[in-house]
């Protein structure tokens, strides 16, 4: 198959990340969406079967700047790495996703001699986050009064930089920390957090046609209504009228309970969103309060 490069004429270019802890996601959320698409093997580039989008894959670190300098127009990619790539002021971050969060942390051999990053402050730190590192540590020198070869020095790998201190490269590194289980394991712990952050919905600050600004509205919309839909769930009940201000308190959905007449004198029936890590426990408290016939449905999609 050859990919003419009129096929992407008049597309919104969206750049989904090729592999890594984020591509999963994203392929849920495209499915979410209803963006149909059949990728050839070979290929990184493909067009959409059902809506005028061409989907570009590739390294969730090169998103940014692809994005910030308008060459693909929207992207997924995490919020870190917009920032490494100092791309924060050439693309707007159009929604959070829920997914891909952790932080980015200075950390230590656990029995070292370096105990805070004041201590660190002048030694040698190995990173993927140069330029992240280098903002840190430049204001922790400076506070410090480090100047010249006093100064902390930051040295860049690709990946693995959890081995650089016990290979000796290293007093410390910055990097990415979510259950903390690859940091323990190398005897490692945290100091500081540089900063955290979760995957993004980016789009360029270069101007787009009316279509695709629509375009970048329903898909906005589309994403949006699926991170929800993961996130809530519908929880039903039935309670004695008199109980039903307590129990609402409880569950207040999103704006209000919606709550309709049962044929059985004095009860009500209860519907309203929940927060799924919060489900067990609601159901409790509904419990003890009197709710019964307690269900929880989950969400395929929606619109909040
Ligand atoms: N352990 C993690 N937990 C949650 N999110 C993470 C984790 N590691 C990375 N991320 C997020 O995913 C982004 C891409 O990280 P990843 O390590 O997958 O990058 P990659 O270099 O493209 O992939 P690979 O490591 O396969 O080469 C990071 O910038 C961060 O936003
Ligand atoms: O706190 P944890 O849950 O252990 O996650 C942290 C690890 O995840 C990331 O690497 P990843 O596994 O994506 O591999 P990489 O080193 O190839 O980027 C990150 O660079 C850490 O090494």
């Amino acid at each position: 198959m050859h990919l003419l490069p009129n096929t992407l004429d008049g597309r919104l270019l969206f750049a989904i990340p090729k592999k890594g802890r984020l591509h999963e996601k994203c392929l849920q959320i495209l499915a979410g969406a209803d963006i149909q698409f059949r990728r050839h093997a070979r290929l990184d580039v493909c067009v959409s079967l059902n809506l005028p989008i061409a989907l570009i894959f590739l390294p969730a670190s090169d998103i940014p700047s692809f994005v910030g300098k308008g060459n693909v127009d929207l992207g997924i990619t995490g919020h870190d790495v917009i920032l490494e790539a100092k791309m924060n002021e050439h693309v707007t971050e159009e929604l959070k996703l829920g997914f891909g969060k952790c932080a980015l942390q200075v950390q230590v051999p656990e029995a070292g001699p370096v105990q805070n990053v004041e201590d660190l402050a002048g030694k040698r730190i190995v990173t993927s986050f140069e330029v992240l590192a280098e903002e840190y540590f430049a204001k922790l020198d400076a506070n410090l009064n480090l100047t010249g070869d006093q100064r902390t020095k930051i040295d860049y790998v690709g990946g693995s930089v959890e081995a650089a201190c016990s290979l000796g490269l290293a007093d410390g590194i910055v990097d990415l920390v979510e259950s903390g289980d690859t940091m323990r394991a190398y005897g490692l712990h945290p100091i500081a957090t540089v900063l955290t952050t979760e995957a993004v919905l980016i789009k360029t600050r270069k101007p787009l046609s009316e279509e695709h600004e629509e375009l970048v509205k329903v898909i906005k919309s589309r994403i949006a209504g699926v991170i929800a839909a993961n996130k809530y769930a519908v929880c039903t009940y039935n309670i004695p009228r008199d109980k039903l201000a307590v129990a609402a308190s409880v569950t207040p959905g999103r704006r209000a309970p919606t709550v309709s007449g049962l044929e059985t004198e004095g009860w009500v029936a209860v519907s309203s969103m929940v927060e799924k890590n919060k489900v067990a426990a609601i159901m409790d408290e509904l419990e003890k309060i009197g709710a019964e016939d307690i269900l929880i449905f989950n969400l395929d999609n929606c619109r909040v």
